[in-house]
C-alpha cells in the first residue's frame, strides 16, 4: 500500500469542502477577536450555512465552540433557524396581509368590490400552504409571553406530577422507581404545552369575539339579503334604472337626518352629476343607491323593484364604486389593481391597460419592483432578542442575513424581512385606486358606476384624463359622479342634481339650471369667477 507523505495530507483535506470549511470556521473562532476582524462576513456566513447542512457534526461544533464564543454560536443557530423558516415566510406574509384586509379601513372597498369570497379563498390557500409553521407574531408566540396566571399554571403543571410521585414514593417506596419519575416528568411537560395552548386559544377566541362585537355595533351595517337574482333585462342595455321615493336617512347618533324626502328618477344610461356644499348629503345618496346602507324611510327601486329584494352579491357584482376613501391593500400593486375584477386578477395585459386608464403607469414605473411592489408591507419584525456585545463583524453578519435588526445598546433584535418602500403620495394612490376601478369595468356585469370625488388629490391634467377615460366607458352603464369641480363634467351630464341640507334643491341639465340663478348657478359662478380676468 502506498504511503501518504506529510506533504500530501493538506491536499487530501482541501479536497473535502466540508472538512476545509469546518477547519476554517474552527480556526476563526479559536483566534476569535484577532482573526474575526479580518474575515469577510459574507464568505463566513456562506461557509457557516453550508457547514450546518451536515447535521452529525452540528452537536459537536456547538458543544466545542460555544465555550469559545457564545454570541457567534447563537448567530449560527439563528441563521440555521432562519434558513428553516424562510420558505414559509412568503406564505406567512401573505396570510397576515390577507388577514389584515378584514380590518375596518378596507371594509368599504372590500364590500364594494364583493371581495369577501376571494379573500376567504386566498386566506385558506395561504394558511394551508403554511401548515402549522406560523401563527400571528410567530417568534413571539413561540416564546409565549408569560403572564402571571400562565406562569403559575405552568409551574403547577410541572410540579404537580412530582408532588404526586413524592407523596406515593414516601407512602410505598417499593412501587415507585426512577423510571416512573421520568415518565411523570414527560407527562408534565405535555401538560405544560396544553396549558400554553389553552391560553393561546383563549386569547384568540376573545379577539374574535371582540371583532364580531365591533362589527355589529354599527346598526346600518346589518343588511338583510334579498333573494331575487339581479340580471338586467335583455332590453335594458344601458345600465340600471334607479328611483327613490320619499327617501330619508339618518346615521346612528346623528341629531338631524342626512337625507330628507328625496324623490328622484335616474333613467338607465344617464350620466348624472351630483353637486352641492360640504355635508349636503351627496355621498350618502350614493351609499343608498349602492345599498351600502338601507334608507331609514322610503323606497329605493332598481329596475322597478325594491333594492332589498335583490341578492346583495349580485348587486355588488353589477356596481363599480370609486370613492374618496382610497385604500391600498397590503398586497402587491399588480394584485391591488387586479382585484378590481377577480376573474382577470392575474392578467398582466388587463392590469397594464387599467393602470394606463387610471393614470398609474408612471407611478408603477417609479417603483423599483413595479407591479410586484407592496406599498404597505406586512410588519413581521418581531423576533428573538439576543444580548450580544456590540461588534462590527456581528453587525456585518446581520446585514448579510437580510433580516431587520435594531441595535440598541447591547441588544440586537432579529425579525423577519420588512422592506421599506417609498410611500406613494395621495395623488399617486388615487391613480392606483382609479386603475382598480378601470379593471372592474372589464366585467360585463357592471351596470352602475358611481364615482365620489375621486380626483381631490389629482393635478388638473390627471383629473381631466380620469374623467375622459371614465366617460369613455359609459356604454351600457349608468354613471353617477359626485364632484365639487364642475368644469369637466357638468357640461356632459344628462342630469345634474344640486343638493343642499340633505335635499335635492335643483335637478336638470346645465343649460336648464344656469338661467334659474339658484343654488347651482351660484356654485358654478363662484368657480367660473376664479378664471375671469382680475378687476383693476
Ligand atoms: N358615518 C357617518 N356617521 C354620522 N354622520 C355622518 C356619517 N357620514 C356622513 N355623516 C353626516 O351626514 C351628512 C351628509 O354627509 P355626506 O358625506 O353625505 O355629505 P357630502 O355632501 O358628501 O359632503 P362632502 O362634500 O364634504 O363630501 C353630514 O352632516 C355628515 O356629517
Amino acid at each position: 500500500m502506498a504511503q501518504t507523505t506529510n506533504a500530501e495530507k493538506p491536499t487530501v483535506i482541501s479536497k473535502s469542502p466540508l472538512v476545509k470549511q469546518t477547519i476554517g470556521i474552527w480556526t476563526t473562532v479559536r483566534f476569535k477577536e484577532s482573526l474575526v476582524d479580518s474575515f469577510k462576513p459574507t464568505h463566513y456566513w456562506a461557509a457557516a450555512s453550508r457547514y450546518f447542512t451536515s447535521l452529525p457534526v452540528v452537536r459537536r461544533f456547538v458543544v466545542d465552540v460555544y465555550t469559545l464564543n457564545p454570541p457567534l454560536v447563537l448567530l449560527y443557530l439563528m441563521g440555521k433557524a432562519w434558513k428553516g423558516i424562510e420558505p414559509g415566510i412568503t406564505d406567512y406574509i401573505r396570510t397576515v396581509a390577507i388577514e389584515s384586509m378584514s380590518e375596518e379601513e378596507f371594509r368599504q372597498d372590500i364590500v364594494n368590490n364583493n371581495l369577501s369570497g376571494y379573500i376567504m379563498d386566498e386566506y385558506s390557500k395561504a394558511r394551508k400552504r403554511l401548515g402549522t409553521h406560523f401563527a400571528r407574531n410567530t417568534l413571539r408566540e413561540l416564546r409565549l409571553e408569560a403572564k402571571l396566571l400562565v406562569q403559575l399554571l405552568r409551574a403547577l403543571s410541572g410540579e404537580i406530577p412530582v408532588l404526586y410521585f413524592t407523596y406515593h414514593a414516601l407512602k410505598d417506596p417499593a412501587v415507585h422507581t426512577m423510571s416512573s419519575l421520568a415518565i411523570l416528568r414527560q407527562q408534565s411537560s405535555a401538560l405544560i404545552t396544553s396549558v400554553d395552548m389553552s391560553f393561546l386559544m383563549f386569547s384568540c377566541i376573545m379577539q374574535t369575539l371582540n371583532n364580531i362585537q365591533s362589527l355589529y355595533k354599527v346598526r346600518p351595517l346589518i343588511l338583510v339579503d334579498g333573494t331575487i337574482e339581479y340580471s338586467p333585462q335583455k332590453d335594458c342595455r344601458s345600465g340600471m334604472d334607479l328611483e327613490l321615493k320619499d327617501v330619508s336617512f339618518e346615521y346612528p347618533g346623528m341629531k338631524s337626518g342626512a337625507l330628507h324626502d328625496i324623490n328622484l328618477h335616474i333613467r338607465a344610461g344617464q350620466l348624472v352629476v351630483i353637486v352641492g356644499e360640504n355635508g349636503s348629503g351627496k355621498s350618502t345618496l350614493i351609499k343608498l343607491l349602492s345599498r351600502m346602507y338601507d334608507a331609514s324611510e322610503g323606497t329605493v327601486l332598481i329596475d322597478g323593484l325594491a333594492i332589498e329584494e335583490y341578492r346583495l352579491s349580485d348587486l355588488r357584482d353589477a356596481m363599480a364604486l370609486l370613492n374618496q376613501e382610497h385604500s391600498i391593500y397590503p398586497v402587491s400593486m399588480g394584485e391591488n389593481i387586479g382585484l378590481g375584477y377577480v376573474a382577470c386578477a392575474t392578467d398582466p395585459e388587463a392590469i397594464g391597460l387599467a393602470a394606463e386608464k387610471g393614470g398609474a403607469t408612471e407611478v408603477l414605473k417609479s417603483l423599483d419592483e413595479g407591479l410586484d411592489t407592496v406599498l404597505h408591507p406586512v410588519k413581521t419584525a418581531r423576533g428573538l432578542e439576543l444580548e450580544l456585545p456590540k461588534h462590527q463583524v456581528l453587525e456585518d453578519i446581520l446585514d448579510g442575513l437580510e433580516v431587520q435588526r435594531e441595535v440598541s445598546g447591547m441588544s440586537i433584535r432579529f425579525g423577519f424581512r420588512c422592506l421599506e418602500v417609498t410611500v406613494a403620495t395621495a395623488g399617486e394612490k388615487q391613480r392606483l385606486v382609479a386603475a382598480r376601478t378601470f379593471m372592474r369595468l372589464c366585467s360585463p356585469k357592471i351596470k352602475l358606476v358611481a364615482v365620489d370625488e375621486p380626483s381631490s388629490a389629482l393635478d388638473p391634467r390627471g383629473e381631466l384624463e380620469l374623467f375622459s377615460h371614465l366617460r369613455a366607458e359609459r356604454v351600457g352603464k349608468m354613471m353617477i359622479f359626485v364632484t365639487h369641480r364642475f368644469g369637466h363634467l357638468t357640461c356632459h351630464a344628462d342630469l345634474i342634481l344640486c343638493m343642499k341640507n340633505g335635499t335635492i334643491v335643483e335637478a336638470g341639465r346645465h343649460e336648464e339650471l344656469l338661467p334659474l340663478n339658484g343654488e347651482y348657478a351660484t356654485l358654478y359662478k363662484i368657480q367660473a369667477q376664479a378664471f375671469a380676468p382680475a378687476q383693476p
